[in-house]
């Protein structure tokens, strides 16, 4: 039980839904941080003099309150109220302004610190590669992206701001006391070794703390990620309960964190306090046989210990500080772990454009092994489609077809060998311009939440409304999308939940469609479609190839007769290649496919 909580990591992490991220020391935390306070850093110097205003009002207030006891209620005298009262309202006035300026500026600064942060780790991750998302949580991944970016900011803002703040506080402080009683304002800083000593003993325990409350904040949103995600295949295997265990769990973890957390600040405080009371009283000790020896007057001794309140005001603030320090940079470190996760695919420096590629790809002896496993996903794997060409790529399931597809649209490079587009290696090319020549229908249909219009134009922004629906005809989809509540206007669930396979599919025809790029890649187009929906979308699928490079994934064989050549994948290795009918006449591997699927989808 106790390896669940604050302090045991090592066990912890072994089993853990979201393992921690590696500490960072603080300096490297303001170095990498720093450059986001570009757009703000010339605030920073009026925030600075508006932090020092404040305090300078405050001890004017204070001197004033000094002179109501000694001018008017020791000699019980009314005319120097005349003056004090209009001078204490012209002060109380100039601290709100000064105020109301000094949270306009540092909500700007914080903001726009965060604006530029928060939209940076954003354009960061979604820059990484595939590989990245089939390795992290994305629950996780929210979690950092929305919730730690904001402590980077306590980190680095508001913790610098107030420390100068409260910096400037006791040097105001510090000096009033010195000139009113030296002496007492010794007596009253013996204390503050002792603030320090605290505030050390606390502050690391409670990173610790932190550390593992964002932790388990990760992983609670990566578990309620996961299972809303999939909650058609949660409910209809009762998976319910194992759920809520899991989710539970996590819960259970961040409570502890948190009351881990709470009791330290509830222990920290009232030692603080009591530090703070027994100074106080020493002081209040002093002052009072000095007052009776005459040394000092009622209105001098009152405002030195009102001063000395306020004195421990900004030294606890500055002692408290470490711990919402350290408590921030848990939060850091989670985002750094993330800003330094780099894109496996890399583009080249000084690669060349390509523009609209005339549709020539080749694979080149390539090999390619995911990251983290021992197998060869494709062995020396080499095959050419010339420009306008179709080539099917056949085989049983996990013989390393979508890797093929995703090697072609550099989604990973391969460890030996090249992939061309037009000659030249991928690697050598803006990634930009490989996707942009290249058009796919993958094998999950990817709709998105949004309305039928959205879904088909994201294949090509600002597409006319003309191109929307001629690319919906070609794909036979214009008729379902009319029949629609509220047409091309009907937003389609997360997913496509709210149409049918054959339907979404329709949908990612069009979206191909209307991209027009010279090669596409069709992943088992028909997966999941009936015999009759799977013929259906052929015709639309045989308008979208005409004219285009086209690689077809495929084990059931049903697109394959329409490519002038076919690639048979066994194990990552092709194991035959060469036209329908000789492959057919040759007996091999591609004939016993065929054999199998004859009789279901190649009558
Ligand atoms: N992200 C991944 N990480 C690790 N291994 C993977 C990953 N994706 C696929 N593989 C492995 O690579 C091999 C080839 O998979 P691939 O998805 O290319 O097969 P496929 O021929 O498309 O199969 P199917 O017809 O079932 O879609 C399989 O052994 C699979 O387990």
């Amino acid at each position: 039980m106790r390896a669940e909580r604050a302090g045991g990591r090592g066990i912890r992490s072994a089993h853990a839904v979201v393992p921690p991220a590696p500490a960072v020391p603080p300096r490297e935390v303001f170095r990498r941080f720093w450059p986001y306070t570009r757009g703000g850093r010339r605030w920073l110097v009026p925030l600075v003099v508006l932090g020092a205003a404040g305090p300078a009002v405050e001890a004017a207030e204070l001197w004033l309150f000094k002179s109501v006891v000694d001018e008017v209620l020791v000699p019980r005298q009314l005319g120097p109220f005349l003056w004090i009262a209009p001078a204490y309202l012209g002060l109380v006035v100039c601290s709100g302004v000064l105020g109301f300026a000094d949270d306009m500026t540092s909500a700007w600064v914080g903001e726009r610190f965060l604006l530029a942060l928060r939209s940076d780790v954003f354009r960061h991750v979604q820059g990484l590669s595939l590989g990245f998302f089939e390795r992290r949580r994305l629950g996780d991944v929210l979690s950092r992206v929305t919730g730690d970016v904001d402590a980077v900011e306590t980190f680095l803002l508001s913790g610098v701001a107030d420390v100068l703040y409260y910096v400037i506080q006791l040097g105001v402080f510090l000096g009033l006391l010195f000139y009113l009683r030296w002496d007492l304002t010794l007596l009253a800083l013996v204390i503050v070794p002792l603030f320090w000593g605290a505030a050390r003993h606390f502050s690391r325990r409670i990173k610790e703390a932190s550390r593992e409350r964002r932790r388990r904040s990760g992983s609670l949103s990566a578990i309620a990620e996961e299972s809303l995600g999939n909650v058609a295949l949660v409910q209809a295997y009762n998976r319910q309960g194992w759920e809520e265990r899991r989710f539970d769990r996590e819960n259970l973890g961040r409570f502890r964190a948190v009351l881990d957390s709470a009791r330290l600040h509830a222990v920290y405080r009232p030692v603080v306090e009591l530090i703070e009371v027994s100074g106080g009283l020493a002081v209040m000790g002093l002052g009072t046989w000095k007052l009776t020896q005459g040394q000092l007057t009622l209105g001098g001794l009152l405002v030195f210990l009102a001063l000395i309140g306020k004195l421990y005001g900004p030294v606890h603030g500055l002692s408290q500080l470490g711990t919402t320090f350290y408590a921030a940079s848990a939060s850091a470190e989670r985002i750094i772990e993330l800003l330094d996760e780099r894109p496996q695919v890399a583009p080249a420096p000084g690669a060349r454009r390509l523009g609209r590629a005339r549709g020539a790809l080749e694979f080149d002896g390539v090999w390619f092994r995911y990251p983290g496993t021992v197998s060869w996903a494709l062995s020396d794997v080499s095959f050419r489609v010339a420009p306008g060409e179709t080539l099917a790529l056949v085989g049983a399931s996990g013989a390393g077809k979508s890797t093929v597809a995703k090697l072609q649209l550099r989604f990973y490079d391969p460890d030996r060998g090249a992939v061309r587009l037009d000659g030249t290696d991928l690697r050598e090319l803006p990634l930009f311009d490989v996707r942009e020549n290249v058009a796919v229908v993958l094998q999950e249909t990817l709709v998105f939440h949004g309305t039928v219009r959205e879904n088909i134009a994201y294949g090509r922004p600002g597409a006319s409304e003309a191109d929307i629906v001629a690319a919906a005809r070609a794909a036979d989809a214009h008729e379902f999308i009319e029949r629609l509540p509220e047409g091309y206007d009907t937003l389609v669930g997360q997913r496509g939940r709210t149409l049918s396979g054959g339907q979404c599919q329709r949908l990612a025809i069009a979206r191909a469609m209307i991209r027009d790029a010279p090669v596409l890649l069709l992943d088992e187009p028909t997966t999941g479609l009936d015999v009759r929906s799977g013929r259906r979308i052929m015709e639309p699928l045989r308008r979208l190839m005409a004219g285009r490079t086209t690689v077809v994934i495929s084990h059931n064989l049903l697109t394959v007769r329409d490519a002038s050549r076919i690639v048979v994948l066994d194990h990552g290795r092709i194991v035959e290649h060469g036209a329908h009918d000789d492959l057919l006449r040759s007996q091999g591997p591609y004939a016993r496919l065929h054999r199998l699927s004859a009789g279901t989808v190649l009558s």
